[in-house]
């Protein structure tokens, strides 16, 4: 046992695998480092494993920058799988001679009964068999039965092409076998030094499969091709054109940057398409995706590319926009190898903009946007934050909330790129229901749809009662129309950030309170809002988990047919004339900015044309919020 060599290294204490890592074979414990002792007493160790294992101090010492390789070997040569493989190696060397395979082509055997006995599917000993022949663990079996046959024991490896410069001390050569699939990984020239490098290994390609590649290694050659100086895109027309083996010349890359893998499901908060970024590093290995779509990060070491993957949608989340289904890869990604007898590849991950890179893509579209509108002028750099009296802005708004309903610039700052999500599922029977917020441009029908979904099950449903400074009326009853508050007391609730909203409205404030919503949620009802905008930064928490609907204009032609004929009119006033053609328009210009500004936040879209099918969908979707699976921002499926 070497420990006392270790000792005199300073090798320090390591323990793996819930090993306790301080016991001999033998159950003695040991006062020295016991690293070279096997933790699986079940499994001898290799007598060779465990003559590498007591040299790697010596290397430790003898190299001082190499630890994370060492530490790596310690690991890799201590694994418990390395020793059983040592282990049936050994058996099979030591019976060399006395045992003799009937055949070593058991594989091509086996797809020839395959194709033989397929079509007699009516007899069950043959589908049993069919059955049997497809599996990938019987087709690994036969392979390695065959291998072992043919003594086919060593690794492989071509020899080193000529020509090699001699101040090239390592060079990696690697041998891959190429079928449709294409490498999965992208390259880039490095200006500094001419070469080109692998950029990005793609998680679950055939190059991370292979774990031969990483990034960082500089190709020399291909399949004895000196590239030195070619175009990145000409090294990938070589690549694409290569079929079966592709040898590799690399020098690999020596900086031990392992990257950052996660596991992180997000929603998009923006569309993106490949096909149409001019700095995306490889098109066809971009995954183009909608706003809604859920991806699973699969790493995000690259301060401007994520790899990312495609999950599927639980729901729809559109009632008028088709449920999204899985883009189909194209030919950079079959989702399954040739010739593999119907094995599953994984699919491999793709490139998506990072977090930091929309953020500035997006920033840069804004102020481009905003200098086509305003060319920049030589006046005062404070243009764009005018003085306003802080008294006049807060009564702008609230009068702005009242009134027109314009838009809240409390997201404006926020620039959408991602959003953390976990699956919702609805427990039944379920006690607490996801409030229903309508939001939409005033007039578009939120509070018609509201009452209606109401009038399907009045007991289920309800609606938040706002809060008023205004005098009672004689038929009204404290907390059945408003709940009634002095002027003062309003405004010190206000202050207080009781309310979710506010405005004011000829002369007298009103509100809808947290508490009120959350009063109807612990009833066990389904709370029903249709609240500003600008309430949804307080509506939107982990503590009320609201479902946002977004009550869409149909368009103008059908505005006028639909609202027209029922001289549909505002109903904030008991006085309101019907809607004219241009208060139509107005509705119809606002639902698009509207949608424009806000859809990160939409669960759902019911564009609201003809009333009772808009209704019976509205009907639909919220018994649906109640049944199905969901994806919600993370931390709010409790
Ligand atoms: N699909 C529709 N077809 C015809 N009329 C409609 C339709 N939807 C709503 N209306 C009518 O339009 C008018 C405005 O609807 P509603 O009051 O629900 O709008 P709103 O979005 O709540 O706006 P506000 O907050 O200003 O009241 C009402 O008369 C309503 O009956």
């Amino acid at each position: 046992m070497l420990t006392a060599a270790q000792t005199k290294h300073g090798a320090r204490p390591e323990k793996e695998h819930g090993g306790d890592g301080t016991r001999t074979p033998s159950g003695r414990r040991s006062r020295t480092m016991p690293v070279n002792l096997p933790l699986f007493p079940h499994v001898k160790i290799d007598t060779d494993a465990q003559k590498l294992l007591v040299a790697l101090p010596t290397l430790e010492s003898r190299l001082p920058n190499k630890e994370p390789e060492i530490h790596y070997l310690r690991r890799f040569l201590r694994n418990r799988n390395l020793h059983l493989i040592l282990r049936i190696y050994r058996q099979f060397r030591a019976r060399q001679g006395s045992i003799r395979p009937a055949a070593d082509f058991a594989v091509s055997q086996a797809a020839d009964v395959y194709c033989e006995i397929r079509y007699r599917i009516e007899d069950p000993q043959v589908r049993e068999l069919l059955g049997i022949l497809s599996k990938p663990h019987m087709q690994a079996l036969l392979f390695s039965h065959d291998k072992v046959a043919c003594e086919d024991y060593e690794p492989r490896i071509d020899p080193v092409p000529s020509g090699a410069g001699d101040d090239e001390t390592i060079i990696k050569i690697v041998r891959l076998i190429k079928n449709n699939e294409p490498l999965g990984a992208t390259i880039y020239l490095n200006e500094r030094t001419g070469c080109v490098e692998i950029a990005r290994i793609l998680h679950g390609g055939a190059a991370y499969r292979s774990g031969l590649l990483n990034a960082g290694d500089e190709i020399h050659e291909i399949n004895g091709e000196p590239v030195r100086g070619l175009e990145p895109d000409k090294i990938v027309a070589m690549l694409s054109e290569v079929s079966g083996s592709v040898m590799l010349k690399l020098v690999p890359c020596m900086r031990t940057n392992i990257g950052r893998k996660t596991k992180l499901k997000v929603r998009c908060l923006f569309s993106f398409d490949p096909g149409t970024d001019e700095h995306i590093p490889c098109r066809e290995a971009g995954l183009p995706f909608k706003m809604g779509d859920i991806l699973e990060i699969v790493n995000d070491e690259d301060a401007t590319w994520w790899q990312a993957l495609r999950v599927e949608e639980p729901v729809p989340t559109n009632t008028d926009v088709p449920v999204p289904v899985p883009v189909p890869h194209s030919r950079s990604a079959p989702a399954t190898t040739p010739g593999s007898g119907g094995t599953v590849t994984p699919v491999p991950a793709r490139l998506v903009p990072s977090k930091h890179y929309q953020e500035s893509v997006e920033v840069m579209r804004r102020v481009k946007l905003r200098e086509a509108r305003n060319p920049p002028r030589s006046i005062s750099p404070c243009r764009y934050s005018p003085k306003i009296p802080k008294q006049t802005r807060l009564r702008k708004t609230m009068y702005h909330i009242v009134q027109s309903g314009v838009f809240s610039d409390f997201d404006t700052d926020e620039i959408p790129t991602y959003e953390e999500v976990e699956l919702y599922r609805p427990k039944q029977p379920l006690k607490v229901f996801r409030p229903i917020i309508f939001i939409g441009p005033p007039g578009i029908g939120r509070n018609e749809l509201k009452r209606r979904l109401k009038a399907s099950s009045p007991q289920h449903f309800e609606e938040v009662v706002p809060y008023t400074s205004r005098e009672k009326r004689p038929h009204e009853e404290d907390g059945k129309e408003y709940n009634f508050l002095t002027r003062e007391d309003m405004e010190s609730q206000i202050i207080a950030q009781k309310f979710v909203e506010y405005g004011e409205y000829k002369g007298n404030l009103y509100g809808t309170s947290l508490e009120s919503i959350k009063s109807v949620i612990q009833k066990s009802k389904v709370c029903l809002l249709a609240p500003h905008t600008q309430a949804l930064k307080f509506i939107r928490t982990a503590e009320l988990r609201p479902y946002i609907i977004f009550i869409k204009a149909p368009g103008m032609e059908r505005m006028k047919y639909t609202r027209l004929e029922q001289h549909a009119r505002a109903t904030h006033t008991e006085t309101t004339p019907p809607f004219s053609a241009e208060e139509l328009r107005d509705i119809t210009e606002m639902s698009a900015k509207m949608e424009e500004r806000y859809s990160h936040f939409f669960d759902a879209v019911i564009v609201n044309d003809d009333l009772h099918e808009a209704a019976a969908a509205l009907i639909k979707l919220a018994a649906k919020i109640e049944r199905e699976d969901q994806w919600v921002p993370v931390g709010w499926a409790y």
